[in-house]
């Protein structure tokens, strides 16, 4: 596996798989807007396959695709601040971009998310890259929390708007092998006031190996309580 995968990086024919090719480009805007839930040569066949099924399931209109940015807009972040920060962002953060997108394509976490709003599920594809392994051959616990979080944020963004994680219960099961791919299969559990809950497993594409179990609260941002800097 960790050959097949030290290959794949190696051939990586684009400019993106160049070394060097992001940094070279960190401050323009196309890069910084570029859609990552998008295939790139770093993808393997599983994932590429999961994809494929999954852009068949979108033409119904029941699962959508949901876009990948490195850095919130402008325009999002002016929101946020807004209605929920009480200074303004200090110039390095201008820079910020999304942890889990921030590692050089096909080191880190490669995926996409597809959602279903009326199923009320999140799904993501994700292709763990050599940089995230903790024991030998096998992912970081907090890379897969990473994702976890990430994934189940995300169904409850859905359902909630803006919300923080305030709990996040992980139980590894398995370990997942480095540079493999699985699914991250996130489902809302229910909404009550201001808690969102949402419950999630990790298993592998074959569906024979469940990795991981987790249940996250989600708390919905409350536009009179500033968040403290
Ligand atoms: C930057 C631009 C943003 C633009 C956004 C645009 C789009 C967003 C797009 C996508 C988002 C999609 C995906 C998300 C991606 C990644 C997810 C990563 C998310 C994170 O990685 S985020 C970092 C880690 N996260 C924190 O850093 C939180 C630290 N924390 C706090 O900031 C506060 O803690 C907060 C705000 C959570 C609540 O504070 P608060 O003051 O608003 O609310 P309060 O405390 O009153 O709690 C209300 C009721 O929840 C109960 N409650 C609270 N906490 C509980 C707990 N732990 N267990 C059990 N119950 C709990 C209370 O008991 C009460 O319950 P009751 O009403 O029944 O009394």
């Amino acid at each position: 596996m960790l050959r097949t995968c030290a290959k794949r990086l190696r051939t990586l024919g684009s400019p993106l798989g160049q070394p060097g090719a992001q940094r070279r480009s960190f401050s323009s805007e196309k890069f910084i807007h570029k859609d990552y839930a998008l295939p790139n040569p770093s993808w393997s066949k599983d994932l590429r396959l999961l994809f494929d099924q999954f852009m068949k399931k979108c033409e119904d209109g029941s699962w959508k695709r949901l876009p990948s940015y490195r850095q919130n807009f402008p325009e999002k972040i002016q929101e946020f601040q807004t209605l929920y920060l009480d200074s303004s962002l200090a110039k390095g953060e201008q820079h910020a971009q999304q942890f889990p997108r921030s590692l050089d394509v096909g080191l880190g976490f490669e995926y996409v998310m597809f959602c279903n709003d009326v199923e009320r599920k999140v799904l993501c594809f994700l292709q763990v890259g050599p940089h995230l392994q903790g024991t030998p051959g096998f992912v970081h616990g907090g890379a897969i929390a990473t994702m976890i979080d990430s994934t189940t944020g995300m169904c409850a963004f859905r359902a909630g708007g803006i919300v923080m994680t305030a709990n996040l219960n992980i139980n590894f099961r398995s370990p997942i092998p480095l540079c493999s791919v699985v699914v991250v299969d996130s489902q809302l559990d229910k909404v009550e006031g201001r808690k969102v809950f949402v419950s999630c497993n990790v298993r592998s594409v074959d569906k024979k190996t469940l990795h991981s179990e987790a249940t996250g609260l989600f708390i919905k941002l409350d536009p009179d309580k500033s968040l403290k800097k």
